[in-house]
């Protein structure tokens, strides 16, 4: 059991609950962590101060931005990160033999209650090379924070950028639920997915456990085999001409358990001659006793075409049998679809007014992973480099601060880094933006508005104000906001105009110098 009062954010007078996945410890993370905290520590340099960025090289889904989330989850862990007993005896029975005892009593003292995070702000669109979070700390602790930080962050943001894709393909006015849970990877997968569909624009989801953890609306039709359950021997051919009498028995049970929730999945046996007639049916006797049908799920053929031949019949009944509001009746459709589907549905013309969406938009078919990395930028104030043959990999040295610089049209023009030291980017004063890798490219900015991309989300020992974690409902809407703020060539499905990253001046002369101070110059034989 953990003693009380050993939690760093007890310690500093606050309690935080620990990550939503209780699998999400200290140990989750990978054994040369461990390897490099014990070799940190046996060369006396454990508490070297030290600060790495996590940040991504290129955007997902051959888009040019990303959603970053996942920052709630990461704060979570770093205010409980505290190795337990077993895990503390499990650590030494994965090490080799020869790795002494004071470092397994140096891992019963580490928590984070001397590592300072600066975030971006969770549900911020955000663009690769500029840290999403910046972690400063003692070397060892920090670096055992690498793989977990990177877990919570990299799928968050996959999903939540797939999400606010599809938001974006589908239109504002569309619901969008999200179905994944039963074809995502895992419970985690799925949990995760719903957690972060939803901060990327969904409105829903089927996923009732993520109901309830995060209070996400829940929403839901039925299944092929409630319809197909019913088996009804009677006929009543004749009345309802060639529908399928077992569906209309299904939908009439399914109204009167839910009269004033009745959506009904049409597609069982036939759409046009059975599922849609027999809705109607039911939704009129429905109406007669002063209930109003939802409306219907497509959810095979093609769904640009039922959608609007369903449309017809709706207006048809709205006119000939006198029912006003008929023809607005809810159309929902589903079954595999992605942006390519939506965006095919929309230059096609269709009537749906609901997408449930699962296998592709949870499971990120499209692009297995976002990339993001956890790079050392500085050791004991002394900048740090990590350099590549392919330049996109060569990190970004310095503790940074970074800045998204806004322009007349109120769209956001360029982030800009600067050290930690530079003065701030000033609303109306001319500014150098460099890009950080290519000489020629570089523009003058006199910003209309200056924003401080990294705030601080734990502050450590430092006397800095901690931000509060907003709440989700708070993460979506700036999400929402922040995509309806982006200047629309940046996030267009074909050939998005690539947004802005630079660095000062400043930083630009000192990377360069950084370079070739730790390149080594060959020798040609
Ligand atoms: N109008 C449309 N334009 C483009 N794609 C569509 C259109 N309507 C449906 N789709 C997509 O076409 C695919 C149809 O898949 P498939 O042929 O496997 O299903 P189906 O035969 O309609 O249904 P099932 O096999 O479940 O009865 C789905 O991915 C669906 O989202
Ligand atoms: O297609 P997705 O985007 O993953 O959305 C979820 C799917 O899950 C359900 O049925 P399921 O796929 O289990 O059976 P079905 O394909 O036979 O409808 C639902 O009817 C959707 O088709
Ligand atoms: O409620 C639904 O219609 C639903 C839920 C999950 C997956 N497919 C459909
Ligand atoms: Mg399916």
């Amino acid at each position: 059991m953990e003693a009380k009062g050993n939690r760093a954010s007890e310690k500093a007078g606050r309690v935080m609950d620990g990550p939503t996945n209780p699998m999400v410890t200290p140990l989750l993370t990978d054994l040369y962590q461990f390897t490099m905290a014990y070799a940190y520590w046996k060369a006396g340099k454990h508490n070297e101060r030290a600060v790495f960025d996590l940040y991504f090289r290129k955007n997902p889904f051959g888009g040019e931005f990303t959603v970053f989330a996942g920052l709630e989850e990461c704060i979570k862990l770093i205010a409980n990160f505290k190795l337990t007993e077993e895990e503390i005896s499990f650590i030494c029975q994965s090490l080799p033999g020869s790795c002494e005892e004071g470092f397994f009593n140096y891992l019963r003292e580490i928590d984070c209650s001397d590592v300072e995070v600066y975030a971006i702000s969770e549900g911020t669109v955000v663009f690769p090379k500029v840290p999403l979070l910046r972690v400063e700390g003692p070397v060892a602790v920090v670096q055992l924070l690498e793989t977990p930080v990177l877990n919570l962050v990299n799928f968050a943001s996959l999903v939540a950028t797939n999400a606010a894709r599809h938001r974006l393909v589908a239109g504002k006015s569309k619901m969008l639920l999200e179905f994944g849970l039963r074809r995502a990877q895992g419970p985690d997968g799925a949990i995760g997915a719903s957690k972060y569909c939803y901060i990327g624009g969904f409105d829903a989801t089927s996923n009732v456990a993520a109901g309830r953890l995060f209070g996400i609306p829940l929403r839901g039709t039925h299944s092929h085999a409630f319809v197909s359950s019913f088996t009804w021997s009677k006929s009543l051919s004749g009345i309802f001409g060639e529908t399928n009498q077992s569906e209309l028995a299904a939908f009439m049970s399914y109204a009167l358990a839910f009269p004033s929730n009745f959506l009904a999945l049409v597609d069982t046996y036939d759409v046009m001659r059975s599922g849609v007639p027999n809705f109607c049916a039911v939704a009129l006797a429905l109406r007669d006793l002063g209930y109003k049908a939802v409306g219907i799920r497509l959810d095979s053929g093609d769904l640009a075409y039922l959608s609007g031949e369903a449309r017809k019949i709706f207006h048809t009944i709205e006119k000939e049998f006198g029912v006003p509001g008929f023809g607005k009746t809810s159309i929902t459709a589903s079954n595999d679809l992605n942006e390519e589907t939506l965006d095919a549905l929309n230059k096609q013309g269709h009537e749906v007014d609901c997408f449930g969406i699962g296998t592709y938009l949870v499971t990120c078919y499209a692009q297995a992973a976002l990339g993001c990395v956890f790079k050392l930028v500085e050791i004991n104030n002394q900048p740090r480099i990590k350099l590549s043959e392919d330049v996109s990999k060569v990190s970004i040295p310095c503790k940074k601060r970074c800045y998204r610089l806004y322009g007349k049209e109120g769209y956001s023009l360029v982030d800009i880094m600067t050290g930690e030291n530079e003065p701030c980017p000033k609303v109306g004063e001319r500014i150098l933006c460099r890009h950080p890798f290519s000489e020629s490219k570089r523009a003058y900015v006199v910003p209309k508005r200056v924003e401080e991309l990294l705030k601080c989300y734990w502050p450590g020992k430092s006397d800095k104000v901690r931000e509060e974690l907003p709440a989700l409902d708070d993460i979506r809407d700036h999400c929402i906001k922040q995509l309806e703020q982006m200047r629309p060539d940046h996030i267009r499905r074909l050939n998005p105009t690539p947004y802005k990253v630079s660095v000062s001046a400043k930083l630009y002369d000192f990377i360069h110098f950084l370079w070739l101070n730790e390149a080594p110059v060959g020798e040609l034989q």
